[in-house]
């Protein structure tokens, strides 16, 4: 595959217009949006350690919450200080790190865990409870009135401690809407920093939660954190709506890691927003670290990263067939509506297949440095779509038919 450095085929126009083609479909923005102004919850070492394949050591702890912070998250959640003793441990450890991010919590809506969390020097708590009659009766049994208390009781002691604090109602799409806003409010009214919407079960659809954060936004005047999991495909166009409809932070974790099939892809989420809002993309985050960041998550829970992944799929920047490759060789906007150097990466047009067009063999003999008509490439590309119909061919192999064309037409044989 040839590589592309993207320069070419600029076509020079105004920034307005460029930012009409850019994004057709974008409309007035609507007051409530928070596109272009939201922050990330990066849940990696927590929802994260959910995941199945999750073990995280100390040091693969303090690696991650090193790496996530300068990346440029605003906020890294971490397991719950009494799932565990060496919980508690990491917790304190990463609060002394000192890093750049804020460093929360996540706990159990009750004194005890809300105790355990604050010794462990966090910048924030993040409680959460379940209120769909789901949780109610077959996770810890409360009523909404008793979740209400312990809700107030909790908060009021969070923050008489000085700490940040969030209050969630896990599998709040399952939740009766008037008990749901009835707490947000009762929360509300009592000075929380942050109330959660959680799509415990992957269920939500963009309109739903368009619908229900829109509501909550009328309601509470305190910011509301939103949490998708991904059962049904959903996390990445849910939490767009949530930011549409006036949520102003989201929950990540790095390449979707989390219980079952995980949650909101930290990269992915990048991908949507930098398309929506490039420039406060691009000011908070350093994408250029986010495969390595990928990497080393990947590492830890051993997993690869997969081909389709957005930004960093191996061929997320990759061209095949010939009439993408053309146009793409002129202008990469033809066919891209992410920029590989933003990243740091790289674009390839592919050449090695049957469905290469002369432009893409035209392109590659002149990185070549092999000079010919273009009635010539013409006869070539035929050539190599004649050894494509047979296997698939090496980007070595493409390369000889090439070197050896050309070589021919030197001494006249071709
Ligand atoms: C939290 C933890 C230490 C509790 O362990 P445990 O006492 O052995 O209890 P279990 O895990 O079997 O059951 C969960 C308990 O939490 C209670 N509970 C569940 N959600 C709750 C909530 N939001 N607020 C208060 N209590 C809650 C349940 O009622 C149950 O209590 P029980 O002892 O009366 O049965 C353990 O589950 C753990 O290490 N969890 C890791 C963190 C986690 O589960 N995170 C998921 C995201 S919420
Ligand atoms: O605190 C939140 O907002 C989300 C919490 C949670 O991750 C809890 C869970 O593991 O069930 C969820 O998905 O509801
Ligand atoms: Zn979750």
């Amino acid at each position: 595959m040839s590589q592309t450095n993207g320069t070419n085929g600029s076509n020079g126009s105004s920034p307005s217009r460029s930012r009409r083609q850019s994004a057709p479909y974008q409309s007035v923005q609507d007051y409530l949006s928070n596109i272009g102004n939201f922050k990330i919850i990066e849940s990696t070492l927590r929802e994260g350690e959910q995941f199945a394949n999750a073990f995280f050591d100390t040091e693969t702890k303090v690696k991650i919450a090193t790496a996530l912070s300068d990346f440029g998250v605003e906020y890294i959640e971490l397991t719950s200080p009494v799932a565990s003793e060496q919980s508690r441990i990491d917790c304190e450890t990463i609060c002394k790190l000192g890093l750049k991010s804020k460093i929360l919590t996540h706990v159990r809506c009750n004194l005890d865990d809300a105790k355990a969390a604050v010794a462990t020097g966090v910048d924030g708590v993040d409680l959460v409870i379940g209120t769909s009659s789901f949780l109610r009766e077959h996770s810890h049994g409360k009523d909404m009135e008793a979740i209400t208390k312990a809700a107030i009781e909790v908060i009021n002691y969070v923050k008489s401690q000085g700490v940040e604090v969030r209050f969630s109602s896990e599998d709040s799409f399952r939740s009766d809407l008037v008990d749901l806003l009835s707490l947000y409010r009762a929360v509300d009214a009592i000075g929380v920093n942050r109330v959660g919407v959680a799509d415990t079960v992957g269920c939500a659809t963009p309109r739903q939660v368009y619908e229900l954060v829109r509501t909550l936004r009328g309601v509470v005047n305190c910011d509301i954190e939103c949490h998708f999991h991904n059962d049904t495909g959903c996390a990445i166009a849910n939490a767009y709506a949530a930011l549409e409809a006036g949520a102003t932070h989201i929950d990540t974790s790095v390449l979707g890691i989390g219980e079952r099939n995980g949650i909101t892809p930290l990269g992915g989420l990048l991908a949507r927003m930098i398309v929506s809002s490039p420039d406060y993309v691009r000011s908070r985050y350093q994408l250029s670290q986010l495969k390595d960041l990928e990497n080393l998550v990947a590492e830890s829970v051993e997993i690869n990263i997969p081909f389709n992944n957005p930004i960093t799929g191996f061929c997320a920047f990759t061209h095949k067939a010939g009439i993408h490759a053309k146009a793409i060789l002129n202008n990469p906007s033809t066919y891209e509506i992410l920029k590989p150097e933003d990243f740091g990466l790289n674009r390839y047009v592919s050449f090695t297949s049957r469905l290469t067009g002369w432009n893409a063999i035209k392109s590659r003999s002149e990185q070549l440095g092999l000079k010919m008509t273009d009635d010539q490439y013409k006869i070539l590309t035929a050539k190599i779509k004649q050894m494509a119909d047979i296997r698939p061919l090496a980007i070595d192999d493409t390369d000889s038919i090439i070197r050896s064309f050309h070589h021919d037409l030197e001494n006249g044989k071709a």
